[in-house]
């Protein structure tokens, strides 16, 4: 378990995607990010004192459930700080990160943020994800976002049968399971990837979209 700033940064340091650029990315964004949190509260000043605990190593554990050779988009729903969606971008720069946003301040800050890191595979859809054109996805993720069953309900059109969905719910992961209602049956959940300790969900819809709630 990680307990302070330095074992999170060693922690990342222990990740095959995590090479000396990954790292000055990432600390491009922790500097940013205190800067930016004086004009807009983006994250909560308790957890910007851990950040690489809280928020980044938070956002990279989910990398280790992707298997590398996963084609992708990345579709990351209601990214906000840019967690997890642009420390994964930091972290697999060759790959296509696709961010949702629909707050404007966060947007502009999401987008000032990937060009000052270099992530030119990234992207920054600034919308409602309502509105937001259908796509298929290799990995939908979400931290923090909505309840399962209207996260899927509200992006299902987004997935395949293969997409791999990457939901770090915290303490509430099994409580979030045993309330699924309209989906209970077509998403399953992958249990030998799933990390009680971390609570992060991970799983697979059944035939691609599921039922519309
Ligand atoms: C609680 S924040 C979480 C941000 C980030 N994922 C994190 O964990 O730090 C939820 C974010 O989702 C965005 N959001 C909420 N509803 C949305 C929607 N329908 N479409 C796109 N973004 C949305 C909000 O503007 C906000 O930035």
């Amino acid at each position: 378990m990680i307990t302070n700033e330095d074992e999170a940064r060693d922690w990342l340091r222990g990740l095959p995607e995590c090479d000396d650029a990954a790292m000055a990315r990432l600390g491009l964004l922790v500097e940013m990010l205190a800067q930016e949190n004086q004009r807009q509260n983006l994250v909560s000043a308790a957890s910007l004192d851990q950040v690489w605990k809280r928020h980044i190593v938070d956002s990279a554990q989910l990398l280790p459930h992707v298997p590398r050779e996963t084609t992708l988009p990345w579709m990351d729903l209601g990214t906000g700080a840019g967690f997890p969606g642009l420390v994964i971008a930091a972290l697999r720069p060759e790959c296509e990160v696709i961010m949702v946003e629909s707050r404007n301040r966060r947007i502009e800050w999401l987008d000032c943020a990937r060009i000052e890191m270099g992530l030119e595979r990234a992207r920054i859809v600034g919308s409602r994800l309502e509105l937001v054109e259908s796509q298929p996805c290799s990995v939908i993720s979400a931290r923090a976002f909505a309840p399962l069953d209207k996260l899927l309900a509200l992006s299902s059109r987004f997935s395949t049968s293969d997409t791999i969905w990457l939901l770090p719910k915290g303490r509430s992961a099994s409580q979030e399971l045993d309330d699924l209602r309209n989906w209970r049956h077509v998403f399953h959940v992958e249990q030998s990837l799933t990390d009680p300790q971390a609570g992060i969900i991970v799983g697979k819809l059944a035939g691609g979209k599921g039922k519309t709630a």
